[in-house]
This record gives C-alpha cells, structure tokens and sequence, in this order.
C-alpha cells in the first residue's frame, strides 16, 4: 500500500535541542545517522535586511551549538542551492504538498517569500517556532531568540498570507525533559542516547542557572509535533506582528479579533494565522522519549 509520506524541510541553525529533533526524524547529524541522503543547503548569513547575525546562544547550546563536543567537521558539502533557492524549488516541484519546520530565524523563509511570488500558494504549510504570546521572552522580557534573531523577517513570514502556524514558548516551556528522565536516558538502548545525553549536559546546566528548574525545554521536538501530529495542539487564530524596532525589537503580538477597532491598525488587512495555546504535554513528551530510549 503506498503511504502519502509528509515532505518536510526543516530550517535550523545548530543547537542542542534541534540535534533532538533531528534524532527524532531518524537523521541525527545526518553523518553520524548515516543519512548522507538528505540533502543540506546552506542558509543566510546575514539578515534579511543585510545586518549581522547575532550569536546570542553559546550560553545556551555550547561554543560549536552542539554541546561543545569537538565533534569532526561534516565530509559531506551542501549542495550548491541556497537554503532559500532550495525551498523555493521544492515548493515550485510539489505544489501544497512541502511543509517547512523553522527552527531558527525567519530569513530564509522571507528570502523565499521575497525571491517568488508564487511561493506563498506554493508552500503547504510553514510552521514556526518561535515568539512569545502573552509571555516574556527568552532573550529579554520582550522577545524569542529564534524572532529576535531576525525580527523583519518574521514580520514577512507572519504576514506573508501562507499557511502559518506559530508554536512559541507560551506552549514550549509546558515539554520539560526532567534531569530524572535524562539519567533513565543514558541507561535506555536507544541508539543515539549516549551522544544526546553528552551534548544535553551544557543545554542542562543552562536552564539550572537561568531558570532554577531541574529539567530542560523541548522547544524544537515540540514544534516538530505540530509538523506531524498537529491534534495534540489547540490554536488561536489571529493577525501577528513583530516589532522591528526599539526595545521591544523581537516581540510577537497576536491580534485575536475579538474587538473590531474604531481606528486603522497595523494589524488591519493582514491575513490570519494560527497559533498554538495549548499542548497535550505527556502525550509531546512520551512520543518523543519512547522514540529515543527504543529506537
Ligand atoms: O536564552 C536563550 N537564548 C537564545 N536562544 C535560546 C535561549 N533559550 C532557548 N533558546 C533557543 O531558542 C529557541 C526557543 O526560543 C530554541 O530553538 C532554543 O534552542
């Protein structure tokens, strides 16, 4: 019997939490999971509007992103594509049917949004995570790192009129991997479990001091969820905006209709996009360790 097999690029900077991700999807760093099949292209260096990408989460993931474990550098290349030529592409070759998974910044996605029109009904679905409805912010008070990071991109993916749906870390910071069931980790067979728990022990010691909590986000393997299993998620629909500027530069607002306002806004004829507000937790929390401890 053949299986419609979802299509997904996913569009990650490095990190501890996305190597997670990757572990769940059967990929690992693809050398290391042997799936020198996938192919890589590689992403924007700079921000949409030409700025600096700001390194803000060696705190976070290790100086290499990835648990500084002086892992070898990778012997296979990328292709040749740009991460945004790529999407376009694929978008173009299979129409309604790719869904992006955005990890990191937004450029990306809004160089592809930029370089063709046809991409936003090309596109099945983009699903982001990234902001912070109704909550602060893990950067500052105000703004998500993966937003803040470029926060004119997001503003073109939030409002770019495609099939949008925003997993922040309102909803994240309910899927904690406990320091308990890291130690159940390293004694399971899993195949990857050894090399998880190494990397995770910078991403650990980050949330004790940060957050005082006994236990780490699973910010990007929930996102991923939203990919796959999207019922174990309630949303919201509504207009978002990114702030651009200022102190606030980062943060999302989530327009929800409820109030027709007297005055135009700059939520005004945007379309609507979805985001998530609640999670089913031990429901995200159990698909993902039964797959790391078994697989
Ligand atoms: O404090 C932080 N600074 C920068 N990045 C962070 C921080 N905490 C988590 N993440 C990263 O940003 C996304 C969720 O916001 C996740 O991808 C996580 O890896």
């Amino acid at each position: 019997m053949a299986t419609d097999l979802k299509k997904i690029i996913i569009d990650t900077d490095p990190g501890v939490d996305k190597i997670f991700t990757l572990c769940f999807c059967g990929f690992l760093l693809l050398e290391i999971a042997g799936r020198t099949d996938v192919p890589v292209a590689e992403g924007s260096h700079v921000t949409i509007t030409q700025g600096t990408k700001l390194r803000i989460a060696d705190f976070v993931h290790g100086a290499d992103g990835l648990g500084n474990q002086n892992f070898h550098p990778p012997k296979g290349k990328p292709i040749k594509q740009s991460a945004a030529d790529f999407i376009v592409e694929q978008a173009n070759l299979y129409p309604g049917k790719i869904t992006v998974v955005a990890l990191g910044p937004l450029t990306n996605i809004a160089l592809a949004i930029q370089q063709d029109p046809a991409f936003v009904k090309n596109i099945g679905q983009i699903v982001i995570l990234g902001g912070a409805f109704a909550v602060n912010g893990n950067v500052n008070p105000a703004a998500e790192a993966n937003i803040f990071g470029d926060p004119d991109a997001a503003d073109i993916v939030f409002t770019c009129g495609a099939d949008v749906v925003a997993v922040g870390i309102n909803v994240t910071h309910q899927v904690v991997m406990t320091d308990a069931d890291r130690d159940k980790l390293v004694c399971s067979n899993g195949k990857h479990a050894q090399y998880l728990c190494k990397i995770l022990e910078v991403y650990f010691s980050y949330h004790h001091d940060a957050y005082n909590t006994k236990g780490v986000y699973l910010h990007d393997p929930t996102a991923l969820l939203v990919a796959v299993n999207p019922s174990l998620f309630t949303y919201m629909e509504g207009v978002v905006r990114v702030q651009t500027s200022g102190i606030t530069r980062g943060l999302t607002l989530l327009y929800n209709k409820q109030k027709r306002f007297a005055e135009i806004t700059e939520w005004s004829d945007k379309p609507s996009v979805k985001v998530a507000v609640t999670v089913d937790a031990p429901a995200v929390y159990k698909l993902f360790m039964d797959r790391l401890m078994d697989s």
